[in-house]
């Protein structure tokens, strides 16, 4: 479970500049298979080896030409209640303004490591116009350039060595399953109907869940940890259904989680929100098991759930081999479906293939279909293997991987798929140097 890291500070900063600066070569990785990016707002990365996820919240912001400085006052204070460090951009062209010192004001009193950071220090003008940032308050800064980069390594260093050290949980061998999905979706209604006692309180407000991280629970014959989309002491001024506010509960629950059961509201559908919540598990490598709740309050004929699935999964292309459930958390139905998927999904995630086998059962496939020729060169795949990773990684020993490209590789994926069940389970692929 990595650190969370978030970047505030008014529009036109730098944020998102800085942002992409930091994740893109890791993202670079990360999406070599799905060849897509998704939420541009959300990645991780990494600094004398240590990880955080960084979190961009201007992308939060709606409208952001004439953001409403009330909307940066609550984007700032979920970021102090919910990230381990805070990075507070501001920039050096604009000077100090009155938005910079509400900010300020906020961050001033926060126990958390705060980091003033001024953008756009790209000469050495501009490096003697910063030292007005004194002015906010915050004492020392750090000039940077993101658009190049420069002074980004020393903000880096004071960064990682300023984040709390992250003990690994103790794990029990059981797996760890997160409810996550937006506010009001029902996931306090699922695991009271789960757990059959009222140990969540839930309501009609949205927001409501009290705090709760890895309960032990023994259910329909199976042992699991729940994983409560925790660390919420939300405040009664932040009550808006704030796509930034679930996205940072989510984050915490899905990176100490094996498997995401996605709880959406039937009545709203797959949309904006809930994909940001999928692909930030998927790019956390994690299993993931969609529950459509309040199936209750859908009209439906015999073709209704074929059809609601089919939606659905046109918006996860091209991660498309995930289980969706159809509950009502309120009439119970298949909320132990939902279980016993979520437990197989987990033995998916953690399943290792002999590399016997699977060379016996791939290296025909691609003897019949090899990689496409590449400026005349011809790729050979010797041999296959599962790596000793915690999540499916596949390396793929060639004379040329660099030859080898996302859509063979995505059909590679397809194959290990179809022979081997991975359903709810992202995989990686990766070609390497025989
Ligand atoms: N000169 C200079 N310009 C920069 C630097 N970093 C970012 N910019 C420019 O500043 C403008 C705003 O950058 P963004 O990264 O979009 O700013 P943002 O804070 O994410 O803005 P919002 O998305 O509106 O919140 C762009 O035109 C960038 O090219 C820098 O180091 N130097
Ligand atoms: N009809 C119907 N209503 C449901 C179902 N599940 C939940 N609800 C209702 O939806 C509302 C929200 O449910 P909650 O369980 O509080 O939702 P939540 O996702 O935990 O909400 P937050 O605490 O805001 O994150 C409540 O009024 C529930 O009674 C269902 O399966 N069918």
């Amino acid at each position: 479970m990595s650190n969370i890291v978030a970047i505030v500070g008014r529009p036109n900063v730098g944020k998102s500049t800085f942002f992409n600066r930091l994740i893109q070569r890791r993202e670079a990785i990360v999406d070599a298979v799905s060849g897509v990016t998704r939420d541009r707002h959300y990645g991780k990365s990494d600094w004398n080896g240590k990880e955080f996820s960084l979190i961009d919240t201007g992308g939060y912001v709606l409208g952001s030409d004439d953001v409403f400085e009330a909307e940066i006052d609550k984007q700032v204070e979920l970021a102090i209640d919910e990230a381990d460090a805070i990075i507070f951009m501001v920039d050096v062209e604009n000077g100090v303004t009155g938005m910079d010192e509400d900010v300020a004001n906020l961050l001033r009193k926060v126990s958390k490591p705060v980091f003033l950071v001024v953008n756009k220090v790209d000469n050495a003008k501009r490096s003697e116009d910063a030292v007005e940032f004194y002015s906010l308050g915050l004492g020392e800064y750090y000039s940077v350039a993101s658009i190049n980069g420069s002074g980004t390594g020393e903000l880096l260093d004071a960064l990682v060595e300023a984040l709390p050290e992250k003990e690994e949980v103790v794990e029990d061998e059981l797996p760890r399953f997160a409810v996550v999905g937006r506010p009001n979706a029902g996931k306090s209604s699922f695991i009271n109907a789960l757990i059959g006692e009222d140990r969540y309180i839930v309501t009609d407000i949205a927001g409501t869940t009290r705090d709760s991280i890895d309960t032990k629970y023994n259910r329909f014959g199976f042992e699991f940890n729940l994983v409560d989309t925790a660390g919420i002491r939300r405040k009664s001024k932040v009550k808006e259904d704030l796509e930034f506010y679930s996205v940072m509960r989510s984050v915490r629950a899905i990176e100490h989680a094996d498997v995401c059961l996605l709880v959406l509201d039937a009545t709203r559908g797959f949309d904006g929100q809930v994909q940001n919540i999928f692909w930030l598990a998927e790019r956390n490598r994690k299993g993931i098991v969609i529950l459509v709740n309040k199936w209750d309050l859908v009209e439906k004929d015999h073709k209704s759930m074929k059809e609601y699935e089919k939606a659905i999964k046109q918006q996860m292309e091209p991660f498309v081999d995930v289980p969706i459930i159809f509950i009502s958390a309120l009439t119970k139905q298949r909320i132990f479906k939902a279980i016993e998927t979520a437990v197989e999904v987990y033995k998916n995630r953690s399943k290792k293939i002999k590399t016997s086998k699977l060379n016996d059962v791939l290296l025909p496939i691609i003897e019949n279909y090899p990689p496409p020729a590449y400026k005349a060169k011809f790729v050979k795949i010797k041999y296959i293997m599962q790596l000793p990773t915690p999540q499916p990684q596949f390396a793929f020993f060639c004379n040329l991987p660099q030859y080898v490209k996302d859509p063979y590789k995505r059909f590679l994926e397809n194959k290990l798929r179809e022979h081997f069940d991975f359903n709810g389970v992202p995989i990686s692929v990766y070609m390497r140097k025989k």
